[in-house]
């Protein structure tokens, strides 16, 4: 591990999924170090450009006027060299060739397994929880989801408007990976008939008709059904709903649109506090750590650690969704 004054220069980089928020993090990295009298520099589309050498200077001027911007200005990759010993050797060498001794990478779970690589060999790197699907185990908040459930919600909001002029079921299908987080929200906060967990769906389909026919009678003119990625085949499912209930049934995947777009103030704030504490850990010495949100607080975790644990949905919020839908409330 490098003594405190030895991090002169840091480095940033964004990989996996890009989140809106991770320009704010790019920002605040830069400008926290270039105020401490350090040396920032950008790498570009993630571990691909650690490994191709794709590295830019950075000042602060370089980071204006990006806070509200979506996607991200370093760019993003999936880079599978990054998972062979020749790749994670090259990335590790041009950090040591380019004086990057403190990394800062802004990602997700598999981000921080080459961010926990490059720390066993020697840069000490500082990992920040940057996904919109807020599948990681250590933090309560990763940067980009406040964004995307907006985003959802408002499409979702809109679905609903022509389903109900045209009393249709829709399927919504959102994203997230084999996690139900955006799925859940989403499902609560737009009032949705039936919300599809990969962690919860027991594939009984001829409940979710029997739920369709039920509201139907009861006078509802939508029903709106949010699916999540990880259970997935929308358009198919909407195929055989129409034809078990003879009720026009589409289906919507919002797909990208999820991931782009200005950040929510909750993703610029905590996404800044984010990157400046990076920044403020190197400073302090520290390598192989990940910034987290718990219990109200930014704190942090070895990486080894944060990487171990488990996290699940809220049996609560789970329970939520299913009884405050109308059916369930009117079931008698
Ligand atoms: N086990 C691993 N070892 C080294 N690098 C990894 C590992 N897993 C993922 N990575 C790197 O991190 C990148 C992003 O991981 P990915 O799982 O796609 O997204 P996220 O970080 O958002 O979860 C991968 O493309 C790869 O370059
Ligand atoms: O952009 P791609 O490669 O199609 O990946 C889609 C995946 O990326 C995500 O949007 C974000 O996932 P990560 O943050 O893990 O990269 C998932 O919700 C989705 O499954
Ligand atoms: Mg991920």
């Amino acid at each position: 591990m490098a003594a405190k004054n030895e991090i002169k220069t840091i480095g940033v980089l964004t990989s996996g999924g890009d989140a809106p928020g991770m320009n704010a993090a790019i920002r605040a990295v830069v400008r926290r170090a270039v105020g401490k009298g350090l040396t920032a520099k950008g790498i570009l589309k993630g571990y691909e450009g650690l490994i191709n050498e794709e590295i830019v200077d950075m000042g602060a001027r370089d980071v204006s006027d990006i806070i509200g911007k979506g996607g991200t200005i370093l760019l993003s990759a999936r880079c599978a060299e990054m998972r062979t010993e020749e790749g994670l050797q090259q990335a590790a060498a041009t950090c040591k060739k380019h004086g990057i001794q403190g990394l800062v990478v802004i990602g997700g779970d598999g981000s921080f397994a080459g961010a926990q690589k490059l720390a066993n060999l020697g840069i000490n790197t500082i990992g920040i929880p940057g996904t919109i699907d807020l599948d990681i185990a250590c933090t309560e908040y990763t940067i980009g989801f406040d964004t995307a459930v907006n985003t959802a919600m408002e499409a979702i909001d809109k679905v609903r408007d022509t389903s109900t002029s045209h009393e249709r079921v829709s399927i919504i299908e959102v994203m997230g990976r084999n996690a139900g987080y955006i799925a859940l929200w989403c499902g609560i906060a737009s009032g949705a008939e039936d919300v599809l967990l990969p962690e919860k769906y027991d594939y009984d389909e001829q409940q979710i008709i029997n739920h369709i026919i039920e509201t139907r009678k009861k006078g509802k003119k939508h029903h709106i059904i949010i699916n999540a990625e990880g259970i997935g085949h929308s358009q198919a499912m909407a195929k055989r709903i129409e034809a078990a209930t003879g009720i026009g049934t589409r289906a919507t995947i919002l797909g990208h649109m999820q991931r782009g777009g200005s950040p929510t103030c909750k993703d610029r704030m905590y996404a800044t506090i984010m990157g400046a504490y990076a920044v403020d850990l190197l400073l302090q010495g520290k390598t192989k750590r990940v910034v987290a949100y718990k219990n109200g607080e930014f704190v942090d975790f070895d990486i080894n650690e944060a990487l171990s644990m488990k996290k699940s949905l809220s049996e609560y919020e789970v329970e939520l969704a299913k009884s405050l839908s109308y059916n369930y409330v009117m079931r008698d």
